[in-house]
Order: structure tokens, then C-alpha cells, then sequence
């Protein structure tokens, strides 16, 4: 446990929500890649929570070349060292030139700076950003404050919730 936790505040996203964010990032990108066009030469995701976003974006701007790199830092709210467990091959990432590397969310920065580190002519794309990590990121959609915990669709189920006035209470 640390300090980050209880997380008074949650922002719930849907996936109708993730689904519409994931666009307007993907707007936003669109003819910034350095290619013919504005096109990127490829999309890579950062594991896990930044597939399905990096699914949407390659979707929409035709990029059809999309590997990952796994980065592992969170054990549920626990941040623990950042750690990359997987790359993509070097001969295409190279510097980074070219490539954007998407993730869900940034939020203490930490994991963003260590794959800036491995690729720092990478564009570097989120969903959402926390004020301490918005820094690590060229574009984001939407800020939330560093004490709120996003709640994904993926991490979430629907489930009964009491009404305020219970019956039994
Ligand atoms: O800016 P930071 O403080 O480094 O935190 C952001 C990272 O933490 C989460 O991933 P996590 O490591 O929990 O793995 P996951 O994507 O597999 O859930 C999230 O998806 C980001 O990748
Ligand atoms: O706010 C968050 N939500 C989900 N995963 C996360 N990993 C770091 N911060 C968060
Ligand atoms: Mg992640």
C-alpha cells in the first residue's frame, strides 16, 4: 500500500465512452506521422490497457502494422519499478521516428519515461492524463486530477447497486 491510496474519487469509463475518446485521439493525430500524407509508420500499444485504445486509433488513421511493448508497474493501485517484460522488434522501431506509441492512461508519468528512454523520436499518445505524468505524453484527450483512479470497462462488471433509501437498511 502508499500513499496513493484511498482514491476518494473514481472516473468510470464505458466503453461507449473509451470507444468515442479513442477517436478523438485518433483526430487529433491524424496527418501528424511523418510519412507520405501525415501517415505513421506504425502503432504500438503499451500493455495491456493501451490495446484496445491503440486498436480504435489504427482503425481509424489505416495503419495496419501494430505491435506492443509490455511495461509492467501497477499490481492493482500498487505502483511498483516499471519493468519492460516485452519489446518489438529493434530494426523497426529504431529511434522511434515514425511510431506512435499509445497507452490508456498517464498518470505518475513513470512508465511513459522509461519507454521515452528506449525510443525518444516516438510520438507518445494517451487517453487520458493525470497532471504529474501529463508532461510524458504529446497529446491526451481528457485530464482527470491526480487523486482520481480511472475505472476501465475492461476492469469493470455490471452488478446490483442498493438504492440510497434501503428497504433493509
Ligand atoms: O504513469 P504511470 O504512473 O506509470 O501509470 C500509467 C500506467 O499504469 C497502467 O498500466 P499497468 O502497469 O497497471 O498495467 P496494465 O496496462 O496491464 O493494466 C496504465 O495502463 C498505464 O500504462
Ligand atoms: O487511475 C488509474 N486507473 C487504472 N489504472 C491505472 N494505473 C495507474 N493509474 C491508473
Ligand atoms: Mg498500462
Amino acid at each position: 500500500m502508499n500513499d496513493r491510496l484511498p482514491h476518494e474519487k473514481g472516473f468510470h469509463v464505458s466503453w461507449d465512452q473509451i470507444h468515442r475518446d479513442s477517436r478523438a485521439l485518433a483526430w487529433r493525430l491524424d496527418h501528424k506521422g511523418p510519412g507520405e500524407d501525415g501517415a505513421w509508420k506504425a502503432i504500438v500499444a503499451i500493455t495491456r490497457g493501451g490495446m484496445a485504445p491503440a486498436m480504435i486509433v489504427a482503425r481509424e488513421l489505416d495503419v495496419r502494422t501494430v505491435d506492443t511493448i509490455s511495461v509492467k508497474s501497477y499490481a492493482h493501485q500498487d505502483q511498483h519499478e516499471a519493468e519492460v517484460l516485452k519489446k518489438p522488434d529493434d530494426a523497426m522501431m529504431g529511434d522511434g521516428t515514425g511510431i506512435l506509441v499509445v497507452d490508456d492512461l498517464v498518470d505518475t508519468g513513470r512508465t511513459l519515461e522509461l519507454v521515452r528512454k528506449l525510443y525518444p523520436k516516438a510520438h507518445f499518445a494517451c487517453i487520458y492524463a493525470k497532471p504529474e505524468g501529463a508532461k510524458q505524453t504529446d497529446d491526451y484527450v481528457t485530464t482527470v486530477s491526480q487523486d482520481t483512479w480511472i475505472f476501465f470497462p475492461w476492469d469493470m462488471a455490471l452488478q446490483y447497486a442498493p438504492p440510497y433509501r434501503g428497504t433493509d437498511a
